[in-house]
């Protein structure tokens, strides 16, 4: 067992997909491997009629179908840590019950009055939600001497700059920003955490981490699934919403941004939102030019699309840094469903070398250095060095330096994200959570694309399922540069 806080981990939403997929599996492998507190219990609060153990019965059965590899072994003791509650998400008197059952459980189990509030509900709830938990005493702003309460919220946050803020006023209403931990499941990830680590534990790479010798960078979120029954879904939000406004520009905020002056929550997200505020405006005229929106050919033919959508499934951007450090480093961001592989990987390309010795190449012979952050799957990381290829010629040859996850930590398989950013809400830990200024800036940027984007629908360009994306995406990049095939 551990010193973590003992406390409840109020589960709004326990019918839904994310916590039969996500949370039932991450709440007990944390129980499984003896990481949560020692005082710790999952109290639902539902609409729907049940009891203590019929709620237990459904989170066997969430693990059944969702992580059947992970042994049952100590499913006894977890279950006796979950209570359910009934509820409406409109009822003051549903908060009162709740709060009564709150403190009951602090008397009975020892949580010494901490409430983690998880809302894993649809995103038009949680304002009435946390209004409430407000309403009832429960979001306790600012009080600390009684224990405290945090409230996990999952993305989107926000849908544009202007209901981003709307949602954020409506929690800081309630909570503090310091009470707030905003999921994005990316920033769990081993690999996305480790650009901090690569960076900023290895000093041979800093000095080169600049417009000086990085040419461009690349970061691709590829999906070989298309929408998989989320046509509804899909089809209102798009990838841009869906994936680049969030996993994909935390990456460019944790590729770009300056070190922080300590490792801890703010100072990272201080400098976090600065890379982001960096990133140069895209003017409307300018719209066509830096970004490309492409479909997947059988989209329309999804359960739950329109037949004469424009969503896009593929989106590339690219970004100029109006900073001191990548001013004339391009960034290429594309997140994509429908492609050949399911990958999402950094690639940051260096500037060719004077071309002195090798003279008698072709330039295209000498490939410039790569370094690749893989961050999914076979996690690693490789440097794409030029080696003399054995034999009488002066031939030049690609060839890698790198490890592999898998290989080199062998007995540490990777966790689920959601089991790393759970314990890091009860720890209080907000490092890997975004924050306010953060996805406000981030719509700031993107909003006046989705607008413009508006004008002109029939730019969305058809592509193959399993390839990728449109060729339009080429006129991106400058002379010399071509997408990677990861
Ligand atoms: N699913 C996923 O993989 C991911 C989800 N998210 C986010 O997580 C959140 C939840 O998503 P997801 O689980 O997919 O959504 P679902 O629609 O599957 O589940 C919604 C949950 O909220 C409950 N609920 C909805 N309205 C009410 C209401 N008026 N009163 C009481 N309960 C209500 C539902 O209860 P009931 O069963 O009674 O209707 C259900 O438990 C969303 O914000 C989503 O964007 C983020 C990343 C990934
Ligand atoms: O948040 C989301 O992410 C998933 C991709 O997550 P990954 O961990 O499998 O890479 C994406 O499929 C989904 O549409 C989006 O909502």
């Amino acid at each position: 067992m551990n010193d973590l806080d003992p406390c409840v981990f109020v589960l709004f939403g326990a019918t839904g997909d994310l916590t039969r997929r996500k949370l039932t599996p991450a709440l007990y492998a944390l129980h499984r491997e003896g990481l949560l507190p020692k005082d710790f219990v999952v109290l639902a609060y539902a609409r729907r009629d049940k009891d203590d153990l019929v709620f237990r019965a459904d989170l066997k059965a969430n693990m059944a179908e969702f992580a059947p590899s992970i042994p049952l072994d100590k499913w006894d003791s977890f279950e006796q840590r979950c209570f359910y509650v009934r509820g409406e998400f409109d009822s003051p008197e549903g908060f009162a019950a709740l709060r009564t059952k709150l403190e009951s459980l602090d008397t009975e189990t020892n949580t010494h009055h901490n409430w983690l509030f998880y809302m894993a509900i649809p995103p038009e709830q949680y304002e009435g939600v946390v209004g409430h938990l407000g309403a009832a005493g429960l979001s306790r702003r600012g009080m600390t001497e009684q224990g405290w309460a945090r409230v996990i919220v999952e993305k989107p946050f926000g849908y544009d700059l202007e209901t981003s803020r709307h949602l954020n006023a409506a929690l800081l209403e309630h909570f503090t920003e310091d009470q707030v931990y905003r999921i994005d499941h990316y920033l769990g990830k081993e690999t996305v955490q480790n650009i901090l680590f690569f960076r900023f534990a290895n000093e041979i790479f800093e000095p080169l981490w600049n417009h000086k010798y990085v040419d461009h960078v690349q970061i691709t979120v590829a999906e070989k699934i298309g929408v998989e029954g989320r046509g509804n879904f899909f089809d209102a939000t798009g990838m841009t919403r869906d994936v680049l406004q969030n996993h994909a520009l935390q990456i460019v905020s944790l590729v770009a941004m300056e070190p922080p002056v300590r490792l801890d929550a703010n100072a990272i997200r201080d400098e976090k939102v600065k890379a982001i505020r960096g990133i140069r405006p895209i003017p409307r005229e300018d719209v066509h030019k830096l970004t490309v929106r492409g479909q997947y050919d059988s989209y329309r033919h999804e359960e739950g699309v329109p037949p004469g959508s424009d969503t896009e499934t593929f989106v590339a951007m690219k970004f100029h840094m109006d900073n001191w450090r990548w001013a004339g480093t391009p960034f290429y961001v594309r997140c994509a469903k429908a492609m050949p592989k399911r990958t999402t990987e950094v690639a940051v390309q260096f500037r060719a070398i004077p071309q002195v010795l090798f003279a008698k190449m072709k330039r295209d012979e000498v490939q410039p250095n790569v370094l690749v952050l893989r961050i999914q799957p076979d996690e690693g990381i490789f440097l794409q060095m030029g080696a003399k290829q054995p034999g009488p010629d002066m031939t030049l040859h690609p060839v890698n330096l790198g490890f592999l996850y898998r290989d080199e930590f062998k007995d540490m398989p990777i966790a689920d994200a959601y089991e790393r950013l759970i314990l890091d809400t009860i720890r209080g830990d907000a490092s890997l959570f975004a924050r306010g200024d953060e996805v406000e800036a981030a719509w700031k940027l993107l909003t006046p694309v989705l607008e413009a984007w508006k004008e002109r629908p029939h730019d969305v360009q058809p592509y193959f399922t399993g390839t990728w994306g449109p060729e339009k995406a080429s006129t991106l990049l400058e002379p010399g540069q071509t997408w990677r095939e990861p």
